[in-house]
């Protein structure tokens, strides 16, 4: 189960956020910054959300700021979401820069707290512990020369690729490869925003605009200004919404919601969607004009099946070697490694990285074999077995038949099995998959 650790002053906005958020995992709360490095080491979890302000009256973030710091240069940091008052739009830049990976101003609607603490359990690797993109294949060596190519530019670029890729270390790279490398790179999962909330959250909103919007909100074309925009999942943003962000991307100005003031903004976009190619041109789905706006550049991360045994190799090392931390990794046995490198990966990196992390947690014999890495062999002969009626491994089997199936697609995998993208990422992490 993901834990949530929750760090605020204010005993009464720490137990309203972890009501809100008690069914996403398991929710610690500690009110004492000075509490907060043992919680991490005692509880490890997957995200933080942070309070920057812990004096009475203070309202610079500086304490918040310094925790911040402290956390992200952990190995293994947690993604962290800091809170931030609503009128404090720099403080949440900074602390953007600083690496959290969102922020959410209060008071919150508790639906949007959900989604934003959604969003950083389903992204996991926090902004700063995003390293390279490994890989010395012939495709991943040109995705790398393309990305310092077109990285100088302000071109919008739209990445493609299955799930797990690696399309955000490629908005990352750009980002950093980019003049706006100084600014922040603020990424909005599309895919994780309720329908209702995506206008507010891209464009902003004035006091009063509806019910929850009790204060003025800068949205996130405002918050990423200097710096880039990366909107992930675009394939999910319904189509009246496509309509305003082709509007907001044509004019360079966007209108918050319940204002009738356009505010100039100053992004570069990036986007990315797991939609296969093919379907990307259907206009049911997406707006041909907004994917013209969108993919001046076009950025294809292969999936991990196609880059060969020796990337895969070389991302199984290094993940080993990252969760063994001071201790010398074990060898992988000859069996094991035959196996893994003929393995499909429908879940390409990110599944190698779990699959590695269980390994590392798991593994007690002098080498790693295949069972370690908890994966299932589908081009292995399956054993005659007893059906198990066993509920969670039933769960597990179906996640893992509807992932491969869906060739790794999240929401095509949702689908088959039914439930939301949100209820399977929860499922994914339930199972370590
Ligand atoms: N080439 C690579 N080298 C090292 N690590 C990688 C590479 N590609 C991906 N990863 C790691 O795999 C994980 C998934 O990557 P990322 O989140 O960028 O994928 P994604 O394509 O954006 O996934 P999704 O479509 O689910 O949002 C991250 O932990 C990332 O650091």
């Amino acid at each position: 189960m993901p834990g949530i650790l929750i760090l605020d002053d204010d005993p009464d906005v720490a137990l309203a956020a972890r009501l809100a958020l008690r069914r996403l995992g398991a929710v610690a709360v500690r009110n004492d910054p000075g509490q907060l490095i043992a919680a991490l080491d005692e509880i490890a979890p997957d995200v933080l959300l942070l309070d920057m302000n812990f004096m009475p009256g203070a309202s610079d973030g500086a304490a918040g700021l310094a925790l911040l710091r402290e956390v992200v240069a952990r190995r293994d940091a947690p993604a962290v979401v800091v809170m931030t008052a609503y009128a404090e739009v720099e403080l949440a830049v900074q602390a953007l820069k600083g690496g959290a990976v969102d922020f959410i101003t209060k008071p919150w609607p508790n639906e949007r707290l959900v989604a934003c603490v959604q969003a950083a359990l389903a992204r996991r690797a926090p902004a700063t512990a995003v390293g390279e993109l490994l890989g010395e294949s012939a495709a991943m060596q040109s995705l790398r020369a393309q990305i310092a190519q077109v990285g100088a530019s302000e071109a919008s670029v739209l990445i493609l690729g299955e799930n797990g890729v690696g399309k955000e270390l490629v908005a990352r790279a750009l980002h950093r490869a980019s003049p706006r490398a100084a600014g922040p790179l603020l990424a909005v999962d599309m895919g994780s925003l309720p329908e209702a909330l995506v206008e507010s959250e891209l464009f902003g909103h004035k006091r009063g605009s509806f019910t929850d919007a009790r204060e003025s909100r800068p949205g996130r074309f405002v918050a990423a200004a200097s710096g880039t925009l990366f909107l992930d999942e675009i394939g999910n943003l319904p189509l009246p919404q496509q309509a305003k962000l082709l509007a907001a991307l044509e004019r360079r100005e966007v209108t918050p919601v319940g204002s009738d003031k356009p505010v100039p903004v100053d992004v570069r976009v990036l986007a990315a969607t797991n939609v296969p190619e093919a379907e990307l041109f259907d206009a049911r789905r997406f707006r041909p004009d907004l994917l013209y706006r969108l993919n001046t550049v076009v950025l294809r991360v292969p999936p991990l099946r196609e880059r060969g045994a020796a990337d895969v190799t070389g991302l199984l090392r290094h993940y080993l070697a990252h969760f063994a931390g001071a201790k010398p990794a074990r060898d992988i046995d000859a069996d094991a490694l035959a196996r893994l490198a003929a393995y499909r990966w429908p879940g390409n990196v990110r599944e190698l990285r779990q699959a590695c992390e269980r390994a590392t947690l798991l593994a007690r014999g002098p080498v790693f074999t295949w069972a370690d890495f908890g994966l299932v062999d589908r081009t292995a002969p399956a054993a005659p077995e007893e059906p198990t009626l066993d509920l969670e491994q039933r769960e597990r089997e179906a996640v893992q038949a509807a992932l491969a199936q869906a060739e790794g697609n999240i929401s095509q995998a949702a689908r088959l099995l039914g439930v939301s993208r949100a209820a399977l990422y929860r499922r994914l992490e339930k199972h370590g998959l």
